[in-house]
């Protein structure tokens, strides 16, 4: 068994870092009442979001069902597995049944369809607690997002990942000098998984590792793309790059745009230009191999974009910042914006009773126009979240202020109701019991609310 399975935390007191995550989780689950909303976990891959899952149910007696598989996301299939099991007492005599749904940013794919609406109605009618993994909080679609509780798991840093390593090795009788924990703990940048699978992997065969054994393993792994860059970038040899390039994993229509991102940091404008005209020359390339499905031109392409940009920046000295291009940031960001704006005219459509595209094409500016004079109103009228509300009324900072605003608001509401039924309990007990002395306090009048319409 590889240890990232063999280590698998059973346990929340074995979950490493995310103390405070881990905290709220398991208040979260102490305090658990049908009507307390689902957590969303999330963070990026290996970081233990599965794993804390697991050992809250093992912590507190909870059966688990995981749902994760795309072919389990129809509605119906949703429906009949988490919507029965949630509402239904369990078998086995368990206190509670979790209900994890992982994978919780992939509900919309083609397998999905229906997905996210069969989960947002599973979970305002659920009774039993359900827990919601993803890597990206907003990939998740909106409403069921703004249903959740968000628990952010954030990567563990390398110091702390270091005892946690030599504690493994330790249980192993395998002997890693500390230069080599160090660095497979950075090279790691908090993925848990992946530090210990490079552990595992090196080790195979050996019962001590040093930083060299690292490099062989490491070598023998698939480089990052941020080797290729920076080595391409300092003008390494011919033979390094092309060798480089066949062992990352991003496709050459990937690469390129990252040569562009660090070409485009040369100070010189002859390199920058020079670059730039090579890189078009292999974008051309790249085209026509996808164009007549002639892959032998990726080759051009790759030496073209490769050795020509470590030509043009050989001797520049430059040190680029290595990032993923800024294109797809703002691609992502648009794609984002998209899914917001679809929402938000799906939801006017459905309150409406007006087709999404006449809303999209008529309405859109009238509603706003309303929405901007009583944006809590339309906020209540057609339960809206934070992003929703900032693309009607154009302020997604006044958005944000309105939604933390009502919730407030909400929370007092709901204090206040409990605290009028304990006056009246109160009242009942000194109206069977006159020589109770307590004074009753006087009862607030509910906040008056307005229609919003048009
Ligand atoms: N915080 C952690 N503490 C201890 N071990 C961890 C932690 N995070 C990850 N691991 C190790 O990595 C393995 C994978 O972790 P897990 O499946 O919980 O990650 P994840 O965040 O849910 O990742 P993914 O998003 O890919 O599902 C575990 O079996 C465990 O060995």
């Amino acid at each position: 068994m590889d240890w990232a399975e063999k280590y698998r935390p059973q346990r929340l007191a074995d979950i490493v870092g995310n103390t405070s995550a881990v905290h709220q989780l398991l208040e979260w689950a102490k305090d658990w009442t049908s009507d307390r909303k689902p957590v969303l976990l999330y963070g990026k891959p290996g970081i233990g979001k599965t794993s804390a899952a697991y050992a809250l149910a093992r912590d507190l007696g909870w059966e688990i069902i995981e749902l994760n598989a795309s072919d389990q996301r129809t509605k119906g299939a949703i429906e009949r597995i988490a919507g029965s099991s949630s509402v239904t007492a369990s078998l086995s005599g368990a206190l509670r049944r979790l209900i994890l749904l992982d994978e919780a940013d992939n509900l919309e794919g083609n397998a999905d369809r229906g997905g996210a609406k069969a989960i947002a109605d599973i979970i305002r009618h659920s009774r039993q607690p359900i827990i919601l993994i993803a890597n990206d909080a907003y990939g998740v679609a909106p409403e069921v997002r703004k249903l959740c509780e968000q628990v952010q798991f954030r990567a563990v840093p390398a110091r702390s990942l270091a005892p946690y390593l030599r504690g493994i090795c330790a249980s192993e009788g395998l002997q890693c000098d500390e230069e080599a924990i160090r660095m497979i703990a950075e090279d790691a940048h908090g993925d848990i998984r992946s530090a210990l699978n490079m552990l595992f992997g090196t080790s195979i065969g050996r019962d001590h590792i040093a930083p060299s054994d690292l490099h062989a393993y490491q070598k023998d792994s698939r480089s990052s793309i941020f080797d290729l860059i920076a080595k391409t970038i300092s003008g390494s040899s011919d033979d390094q790059l092309i060798r480089l390039s066949r062992e990352v994993e991003d496709t050459p229509d990937a690469v390129i745009q990252w040569i562009e991102a660090a070409i485009s940091q040369h100070r010189e404008g002859w390199r920058r230009a020079s670059g730039l005209t090579l890189l078009s020359r292999a974008d051309l390339y790249l085209g026509r191999t996808f164009r007549r499905q002639y892959y032998t031109l990726w080759r051009y392409a790759s030496a073209m974009m490769l050795i020509g940009s470590a030509t043009v920046s050989s001797g520049s000295g430059l040190r680029p910042r290595l990032a993923p291009p800024g294109r797809w940031q703002r691609m992502g960001q648009a794609r984002r914006q998209k899914q917001v704006r679809l929402s938000l005219e799906n939801r006017l459509a459905e309150a409406y009773h007006i087709p999404q595209r006449t809303i999209s094409e008529e309405y859109l500016t009238l509603i706003s126009r309303i929405a901007d004079d009583n944006p809590s109103q339309c906020v209540r009228l057609l339960n809206l979240d934070a992003d929703q509300l900032g693309l009607l009324i154009h302020d997604k900072v006044r958005a944000g202020k309105i939604i933390k605003e009502m919730e407030k608001q909400a929370k007092d509401e709901e204090k206040r109701k409990k605290g009028s039924i304990k006056v009246k309990e109160e009242k009942k007990t000194l109206e069977e019991n006159p020589s109770s002395e307590r004074k009753v306090p006087e009862k607030k009048p509910p906040a008056q609310s307005t229609l919003f319409s048009f």
